[in-house]
């Protein structure tokens, strides 16, 4: 099993603690407490090959708590930018996040954007287009996702394992591949000796 660092990032009150619940427990709470500093969970996706286990830092919307932030970000695999369909000014903040994680995050961060609570169709404040947009000129993953329908929850979790360098296992598996090769070659030339001297 792979193990990935994810960070949660956005504005308060997008919806970061729900998606998570969601992902969890399937459950959605319509009074979720805000989030002091940040907390930590964990996940596995199970993707065809192999799974990944997500070690998820969900941190606190608050202004306050932005100086905090870069120790939930260093050293991450992945992160999930979430903004508020129905709030533009979150998703002006969801941008301010993805260039800080672009300028000091680790440079193969791989990142998603989400537009959460997409339920609330009445009330958007933000096209689906501008997101994606947004999403495809910086080489994002996109989705909109609600936590109260459980719409994208999942599927945004398995987009980003899907999308991490498989450097890794890989690596590990051309050197597991390369040392057989190698065994082989050592048995063959301690075998080849003791057939010549023998016949
Ligand atoms: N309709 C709807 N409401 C949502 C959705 N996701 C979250 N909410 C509500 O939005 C509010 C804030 O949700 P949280 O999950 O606490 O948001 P957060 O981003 O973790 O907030 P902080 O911890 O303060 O950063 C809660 O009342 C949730 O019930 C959604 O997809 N649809």
């Amino acid at each position: 099993m792979e193990h990935a660092k994810l960070v949660l990032l956005g504005e308060q009150n997008v919806g970061k603690t729900s998606l998570l619940h969601r992902l969890a427990t399937n459950t959605f709470q319509p009074f979720e407490e805000p989030t002091v500093g940040a907390a930590y969970t964990s996940h596995v996706v199970h993707l065809d090959d192999t799974a990944v286990k997500f070690e998820i830092w969900d941190t606190a919307g608050q202004e306050r708590y932005h100086s905090l932030a870069p120790m939930y970000y260093r050293g991450a695999q992945a992160a999930i930018v979430v903004y508020d369909i129905t709030r533009k000014d979150t998703f002006v903040r969801a941008q301010e996040w993805v260039k800080e994680l672009q300028r000091r995050g680790p440079p193969r961060i791989v990142i998603a954007l989400a537009g959460n609570k997409a339920d609330l169709e009445a009330r958007r404040d933000l096209e689906t287009e501008a997101g994606k947009q947004y999403a495809e000129d910086l080489g994002l993953l996109f989705m909109e996702t609600s936590a109260l329908t459980a719409m994208n929850v999942q599927d945004v979790f398995h987009a980003l394992a899907s999308k991490l360098p498989r450097s890794s296992q890989e690596d590990s598996q051309r050197l597991q591949s390369s040392n057989a090769v190698r065994l082989e070659q050592t048995v063959q030339s301690a075998a080849e000796p003791e057939s010549t001297s023998c016949c």
